[in-house]
């Protein structure tokens, strides 16, 4: 089979895989190659040791080897009408298998709706050492074309792509510990690419021409991680019957979620578990796609912020007919270019598993599994309980760590479960008995 050409429009697919859990590693990739329609390339680019080390040694510095973390794939995921396979890199277990399950009960009410603002984002200049901060920022503002222009002058590829310097913003702070201060923010259209780089080259394009304008001195020139401009948005509408297991009613589980959502709403110290259990869904997909994971950390928790208060990123209420809304907005600033998006092979690969065609289509389907997430560790939460579903599967990693090897892994887990006691000494002693 061929790999896929990039900027394939890709084909529909089906993203319910019945039964993936219970094939082998690497009989699923079987499976999600064959239901992408990708070829040799992506099979070779999720081998263990796929990263050469002479690629590795480009990218950072200092380089000794190769760190590897898991990489699955969520199912069942359905986002504006098209299904998405999710390839998520991450070591913690029950993630995968949470965003699944919520994604299999969505896609039976119409699936994730989404939106998303223009891939747009801040640098800032700051300039020190002006008195007349208000006078200084008027000057700015006056010369914002000039500014445009110097900003657009070097990232011809940008330009031509649709992209560029936007709109120039001013923000004064009268008074800081050095004195007056000025903010002049460069609104960049990044297109495609996660776009630090392409907005501080612009940054330090502009930095003379600033300091000529206001009077004053130049020091930061970097992009703000707060990427308030660069909204993802997507909502989940679930009805009671879809969300009915046999031991919870749906309208028992959908207030339970509500009243959880309730609970980081108000409190910040819920809202920071909360929220992490958003970004478990969220970071891996930023990571298998080779995207920057501290940029999206920094800026979905100043939104989170953004009221002076630390809150819950999503919000879930009961609508007039009785079904449980899910609503998550929050920055989102993903590339398909630049980072490590185009030089690690897994990374590409993860991207065309997903078969997205802008980096506004990746925003969005990200943040539609960071909901999902959410919904799953809420309905845990709110009625088992944490413990059940996620130490069952921890249980494997517990195996692990007790020596089991080989099929005793599984044994071994399925033991702890089944105890509901997943200790390490347990697992040892379970390892002991099946040997003997
Ligand atoms: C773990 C489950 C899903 C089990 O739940 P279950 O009811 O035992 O699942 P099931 O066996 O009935 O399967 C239902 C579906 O789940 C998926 N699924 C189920 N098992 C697997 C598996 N092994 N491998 C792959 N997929 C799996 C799969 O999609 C499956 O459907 P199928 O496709 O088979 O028809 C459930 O208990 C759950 O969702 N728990 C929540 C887990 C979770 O949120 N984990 C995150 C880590 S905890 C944390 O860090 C965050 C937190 C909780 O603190 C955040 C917060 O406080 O808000
Ligand atoms: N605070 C932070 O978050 C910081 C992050 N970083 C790092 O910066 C990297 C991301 O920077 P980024 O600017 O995205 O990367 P790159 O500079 O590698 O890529 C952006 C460039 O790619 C070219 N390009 C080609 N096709 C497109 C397209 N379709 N859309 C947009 N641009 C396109 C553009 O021009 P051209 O070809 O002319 O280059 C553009 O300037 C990440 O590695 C991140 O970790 C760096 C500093 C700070």
């Amino acid at each position: 089979m061929a790999g896929s050409k990039s900027g394939e429009q890709p084909g529909k697919i089906n993203s319910r895989l019945e039964n993936l859990r219970n094939l082998a590693p690497a009989e699923r990739l079987g499976r999600v190659i064959e239901a992408t329609s990708l070829g040799d390339t992506e099979r070779a680019a999720f081998s263990p040791g796929t990263l050469p080390l002479e690629l590795a040694n480009g990218m950072i510095e200092n380089v000794i080897g190769t760190f590897e973390l898991p990489v699955g794939v969520a199912t069942n995921f359905t986002v504006n009408g098209r299904d998405y396979l999710i390839p998520m890199a991450v070591e913690e277990p029950s993630v995968v298998a949470a965003a699944s399950y919520m994604a299999r009960i969505v896609r039976k009410c119409g699936g994730f709706q989404t939106s998303s603002s223009a891939p747009i984002m801040r640098a800032q200049v700051q300039v020190l050492g002006v008195t007349d901060v208000h006078g200084a920022r008027a000057r700015v503002l006056r010369e914002r074309d000039a500014i445009l222009e110097a900003a657009n002058a070097k990232d011809k590829v940008l330009i031509s792509l649709g992209g560029g310097c936007r709109d120039v913003e001013v923000h004064v702070f009268e008074d800081t510990p050095v004195g007056p201060m000025m903010a002049v923010h460069l609104i960049v259209d990044v297109r495609d690419a996660m776009g630090a780089n392409t907005v501080n080259t612009m940054a330090e394009t502009v930095a003379p021409l600033i300091e000529k304008i206001t009077g004053g001195e130049v020091r930061l020139r970097i992009l703000s991680n707060y990427a308030d401009l660069r909204i993802a948005r997507a909502m989940v509408r679930v009805t009671p019957e879809a969300l009915k297991t046999d031991e919870y009613s749906g309208e028992r589980i959908a207030r339970g979620i509500v009243e959880a959502c309730a609970f980081a709403i108000v409190d910040p110290y819920r809202a920071a578990t909360h929220n992490k259990g958003i970004m478990n869904g969220i970071d891996p997909v930023v990571v298998a796609t080779g995207n920057d994971w501290r940029a999206i950390e920094a800026g979905a928790h100043v939104w989170a912020s953004r009221s002076g208060r630390y809150t819950s990123l999503t919000n879930w209420e009961i609508d007039g007919k009785g079904n449980l809304v899910g609503t998550i907005e929050m920055p989102m600033a993903l590339g398909l270019v630049g980072g490590a998006t185009k030089t690690h092979p897994a990374a590409r690969a993860a991207l065309k598993i997903l078969g997205v065609q802008s980096a506004q289509e990746l925003a969005e389907v990200t943040v539609a599994v960071g909901l999902a997430q959410n919904m799953g560790a809420l309905r845990a939460l709110a009625t088992e309980g944490i413990q059940k579903g996620h130490m069952a599967l921890h249980a494997r990693n517990i195996a692990i760590v007790a020596g089991a090897t080989g099929d005793e892994i599984e044994k071994v887990a399925a033991a702890l479960a089944a105890d509901h006691d997943v200790r390490v000494d347990r697992a040892k002693e379970v390892l002991e008995k099946l040997r003997s």
